[in-house]
């Protein structure tokens, strides 16, 4: 009888911290989507799997210019919305919010990709430094890889349709071609190389999920046992282990006096991780992280875009005949890919209906902030903007919900606006990329290489879906949007073609 009283108590005495902590510390003062009382909170959180959509654009309908907060499992989302918020977040400093500590949540960096690679993201470096001022050199390898890799995976004919599943033969595209940048020939091309570099993503989600359900102290011992990434650095090692072992010696045989040292993505990663002390294993990781941020964001945006094309395929010929104009005068260089107006604005409107995810700039609090509409956050909490939302506001942009291809490169024409609407331009409006300081380093390559794709499209196919003029819907898991993984888009060499 005692001891069921003294449980009591204790009971009690819990129930009344953790009401006091919602109450008085927490985010209280923040409104909430969905239920915010302890543990009823976690209704919020399973709604969110199935309908982040609604729950978002419920929470910026009502919060607009404002902020407000959802429910995960692991933590509350706090949602930043208005130009003005976006704007105040972009601005803040590292040292108040943090990319990379958002970015070890979500995805649990430390566990699986490694402490090294969490602690000096230099691949970051490599892409802004190096990667995005060669495009112009690569841009040969890149066209050369989609001429062959469409070949391989679209070997359509002009006298029949053929039905093609775009989002796994995109993602097979899309790493091969990236991978002739990141590696070169011929592990770019090797299949079980390419197998691992897509399936990566999907093995980290797992291993981020599992952890998930762990108090903190616990997940670097959980993290240990159940890291299913670490296979996954085991194969990296084994496929690319001895190209940076051989780099590795001549570097040491030849020094400064090695004269045909490659200038491409694998050798600048050499010289920047070995400059640190770094190791192969750690090189490896730098290349799966790369491939992991790489594939999976270009892959479904080039299929989102494709998807339009083939539910629309009115708009095949006007962007045919600027290419074909552009490549007469060009050829195929970066130099067109940056004269192609129309294409780009029909990648950036696809990117705005249908970016990655429902939310962008991720940030995580370091310290106590005040926003300047007076409210406070705490350290530690997640903080985020509403991407999708935003995009589809009609304040924001004429007709929202409308796909209009040609919307941003009628408003390149417009004075003072050339560069303002390019695909890879970011703003308060537009956060597919993200914003300021931490807005994607990949995109100037992703932009080259994806347009550079929609333009072999054009000049080589006809598209349509089955069902023509039906766009398939998008799929949302939690905040992330994906383009129908089942879809099929029928293809058909062009008959004028040749
Ligand atoms: C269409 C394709 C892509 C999309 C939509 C995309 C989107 C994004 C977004 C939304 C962020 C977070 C930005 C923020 O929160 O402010 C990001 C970050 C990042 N992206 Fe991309 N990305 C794409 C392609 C790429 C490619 C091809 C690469 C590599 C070559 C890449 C490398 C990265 C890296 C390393 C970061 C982290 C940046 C940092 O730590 O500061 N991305 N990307």
């Amino acid at each position: 009888m005692a001891d069921s009283a003294l449980y009591t108590y204790i009971l009690a005495a819990l129930v009344a911290i953790l009401l006091y902590r919602w109450r008085f510390v927490n985010l209280y003062d923040i409104p909430t989507i969905g239920p915010s009382v302890p543990f009823l909170s976690y209704i919020g959180a399973i709604r969110l799997l199935s309908h982040a959509k609604d729950m978002l654009q419920e929470g910026y309908q009502k919060h607009k210019g404002g902020i407000f907060k959802i429910a995960m499992l692991d933590r509350w989302l706090v949602v930043v919305s208005g130009p003005k918020l976006v704007e105040e977040l972009r601005k803040l400093p590292d040292e108040q919010v943090s990319f990379l500590e958002a970015a070890q949540d979500l995805v649990q960096m430390k566990y699986t990709f490694g402490h090294e690679v969490h602690d000096d993201p230099i691949h970051v470096e490599i892409i802004r430094a190096h990667l995005t001022r060669h495009i112009a050199s690569i841009f040969p390898d890149v066209r050369d890889e989609i001429v062959s890799a469409f070949n391989d995976h679209i070997p359509a004919t002009s006298d029949q349709w053929m039905p093609v599943s775009v989002l796994p033969v995109m993602q097979n595209i899309v790493a091969r071609v990236s991978n002739r940048v990141f590696v070169g020939l011929p592990m770019c091309r090797h299949e079980e190389y390419l197998r691992l570099a897509i399936t990566h993503t999907m093995t980290v989600a797992r291993t981020r999920n599992l952890l998930t359900w762990f108090p903190e102290p616990l997940k670097p011992i959980i993290g240990f046992f159940v890291n299913e990434s670490r296979r996954g650095l085991k194969h990296g090692k084994a496929y690319l282990g001895p190209t940076i072992q051989d780099r590795l010696n001549k570097m040491r045989d030849f020094g400064a006096d090695w004269s045909d040292k490659p200038d491409d993505m694998l050798q600048w990663t050499i010289d920047l991780a070995t400059d640190k002390g770094k190791g192969i294993g750690q090189i490896v990781q730098y290349v799966l992280l790369t491939n992991f941020a790489a594939i999976h964001t270009s892959s479904n945006s080039f299929t989102q875009a494709l998807y339009h094309l083939a539910a629309n395929p009115e708009y095949i010929k006007p962007l045919r005949e600027e290419v074909d104009t552009v490549i007469k005068e060009e050829g195929w260089t970066k130099v067109a890919m940056q004269k192609l107006k129309k294409l780009d604005s029909f990648m950036r409107e696809s990117q705005r209906m249908n970016g990655i995810n429902g939310i962008s700039l991720m940030r995580k609090a370091m310290k106590d902030i005040r926003f300047s509409n007076g409210l406070f956050i705490p350290a530690g909490t997640m903080i985020v903007a509403p991407a999708v939302a935003m995009h589809m506001d009609d304040e924001n942009y004429t007709n929202a919900d409308v796909f209009d291809p040609w919307r941003f490169s009628d408003l390149r024409g417009e004075e003072g606006e050339i560069t303002k609407h390019q695909f890879v331009s970011t703003s308060v409006d537009y956060i597919a990329f993200g914003h300021g300081k931490h807005a994607c380093p990949g995109r100037f390559f992703a932009a080259n290489e994806l347009k550079a794709m929609l333009a072999h499209t054009v000049m080589n196919y006809d598209v349509k879906f089955e069902n023509e003029g039906v766009r398939p819907p998008n799929v949302w898991f939690a905040t992330t949007v994906s383009p129908d993984p089942t879809a099929k888009v029928l293809f058909r060499k062009r008959q004028d073609c040749f």
